[in-house]
């Protein structure tokens, strides 16, 4: 199972560019696609659905060129958009029935993958009440089951977190990770810790292109010695914030614990500690930002 994308580009009307000349090579597990807003993760995400065309560069499932034959993807395609509504008065069972009967499953094979995948995302016994009525996380699963009715080989999911707080979340990464066995799962979003312990590859995008594609263990591993850690009193903490990169603050009673990404020693008192992935992550974005600028 392969996913190839070759130098994609999307511009949109008004010169303005959604990716610029991405490729990434992509393969069984859960890639997470990690980049801040604005960084073309939607766009990627909506060609990969044949939503929209690029604009240059081609896109093969298995060998088969998408941009030619979009029903190549489609067919084994699930998608959940960032935008994902649901009929609020319809619930679960109502709602996957309808999708699934639009969608052209035999009404037989239908309810049985219904149950299954209710079951699966852990809804089953909220199955009838009024969608409406479900959490934020609850809607989301709701979200999941609908694309995974196809038991589609590659399922793309959109900031799927966004809005749910921190018990819905890691429920949600772990469901994605445990579907991840069979198929291609590709994540969007900019939260690190979204993709940190379900990821098995990570590309992050940044205005339109792709800053590096690599394991978790590759990104920490070049993040390694570049991020110092040292405490502050408040008032000289306040006079070197906009001069460094700052991965996290913490207020202790001593003063400020700051945590730096540099590649040099920022301060004779800053000591170097082990890298997370989001000081990786912000490695990477701050030096292709600093490239961009050049
Ligand atoms: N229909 C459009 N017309 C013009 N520009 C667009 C359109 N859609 C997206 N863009 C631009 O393309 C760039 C990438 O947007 P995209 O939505 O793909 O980013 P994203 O990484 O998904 O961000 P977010 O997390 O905010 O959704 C942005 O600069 C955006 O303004």
């Amino acid at each position: 199972m392969e996913l190839v994308i070759e130098g994609v580009s999307k511009k949109y009307k008004g010169d303005s560019y959604g990716l610029r000349d991405l490729s990434l090579q992509i393969g069984t597990g859960v890639l997470g696609l990690l980049g801040p807003n604005g960084a073309g993760k939607s766009t990627l995400m909506r060609i990969l659905s044949t939503i929209t065309k690029p604009t240059a560069g081609k896109i093969s499932w298995n060998g088969v060129d998408i941009t030619k034959d979009p029903n190549a993807i489609r067919r084994i395609l699930g998608y959940l958009p960032q935008d994902f509504g649901v009929y609020p008065h319809l619930n679960a069972v109502e709602f996957l029935e309808y999708l699934a009967s639009i969608r052209g499953l035999e009404p037989a094979i239908a309810r049985k993958r219904i149950d299954e995948l209710l079951h699966l995302v852990n809804l089953y016994e909220v199955r009838k009440k009024p969608l409406n009525s479900l959490s934020g996380g609850m809607k989301q699963r709701v979200g999941i089951a609908q694309a995974l009715l196809n038991d589609p080989k590659l399922l793309i999911v959109d900031e799927p977190t966004v809005g749910l707080d921190p018990e819905e979340r890691i429920r949600f990464r772990n469901l994605l990770s445990e579907l991840s066995g069979e198929r291609i799962v590709m994540l969007s979003t900019h939260i690190v810790s979204d993709v940190e312990s379900t990821a098995t590859d990570i590309a992050i995008v940044n205005q339109g292109k792709l800053v590096i594609q690599a394991t978790p263990s590759e990104l920490l591993a070049a993040a390694v010695g570049k991020v110092w850690e040292w405490v502050l009193p408040g008032p000289a903490w306040m006079e070197i914030r906009n001069q460094l990169l700052i991965s996290s603050t913490v207020q202790g009673s001593d003063g400020v614990r700051i945590r730096v990404i540099a590649d040099a020693q920022p301060s004779a008192e800053s000591r170097l500690v082990n890298p997370t992935l989001e000081d990786a992550y912000l490695y990477f974005i701050s030096a292709h930002k600093q490239l961009a600028t050049v």
